[in-house]
């Protein structure tokens, strides 16, 4: 991870291309603004955990950053222009795990996670031996190998949430978006998910943006705090004060009367 002066001064270090860079993004819906004049640039891989009130703007941020809702400004991966990329996904530039994710089909859970190795697959070709090795390893990591041959549509909420983090380990992307990952896990889990998140960025070099309500969870990890509800929102490096501090905020009156065009 970057030195923090380097990452809170939204400047590059070391001549490198940031792994993610985004320039006065604005972006909503017809007339209602929800972003405004964004600026956030990560030199290189970190954790950021995304927070603010329901309704500020954190899954529209995802939505533009995947292409869903066209947006102003500009936003770079690891130096490509994202506007340029008509399919990061499949680039490898970027992962999203949405907030809600269904399946309408009976299907093992291996068979679901295997599919994280698209990208290495062309169409309609199989799934090697070695690929779903890769799978059941991802389920090991997220604590769901035992999930493996189960049909994923008879699976709890909090257990389908962890396949698809396995799923989503498998995709081997630079930047992640999660869109509140742990909401239906239970202490233990949502524990285990931000260490693995965690490990994603010390040990894999990944970036990742993370939508959470979990506050009690983020101020023992290394990274970075992002807060929406604010007017102009900055990153933070988190620690428990910085964390204590946010949810002072957003529990006050006073966070509810921001302006309504943010
Ligand atoms: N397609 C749409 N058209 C118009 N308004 C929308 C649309 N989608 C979402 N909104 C509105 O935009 C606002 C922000 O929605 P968004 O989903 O980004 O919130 P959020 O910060 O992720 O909230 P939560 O924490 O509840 O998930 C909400 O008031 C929502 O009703």
């Amino acid at each position: 991870m970057q030195a923090v002066d380097s990452i809170l001064s939204n400047q590059p270090g070391n001549n490198q291309q940031p792994a993610l860079n985004i320039q006065n993004l604005v972006a909503g819906y017809e007339q209602r603004v929800l972003l405004r004049n964004l600026f956030l640039c990560l030199p290189g891989p970190a954790f950021v955990a995304i927070i603010g009130h329901n309704g500020c703007g954190k899954t529209t941020l995802f939505r533009a950053l995947t292409g869903q809702i066209p947006y102003q400004g500009t936003v770079h991966l690891a130096g490509h222009d994202l506007r340029q990329v008509r399919r990061p996904a499949a680039t490898g530039l970027l992962a999203h795990l949405p907030q809600r994710s269904s399946v309408g089909f009976p299907i093992e859970v291996r068979e679901l996670v295997v599919m994280g190795r698209f990208r290495h697959h062309r169409f309609l070709s199989s799934y090697s031996k070695r690929d779903y090795e890769l799978a059941e390893a991802a389920l090991q990591r997220v604590g769901a190998a035992h999930l493996s041959r189960r049909d994923f549509t008879q699976l709890s909420g909090g257990e389908q949430q962890l396949v698809w983090l396995a799923q989503l380990a498998l995709q081997d992307a630079g930047l992640y978006l999660l869109d509140e990952p742990t909401q239906q896990l239970d202490v233990y889990y949502r524990r285990r998910i931000f260490d693995l998140l965690h490990e994603w960025v010390a040990q894999a070099g990944k970036t990742i943006l993370c939508i959470t309500h979990d506050l009690d969870n983020l101020a023992a990890l290394p990274g970075y705090l992002l807060n929406l509800s604010r007017p102009e929102p900055q990153l933070q490096p988190l620690s428990a004060a910085v964390v204590q501090a946010e949810r002072e905020f957003l529990e006050s009156e006073a966070s509810l009367a921001v302006p309504p065009a943010r």
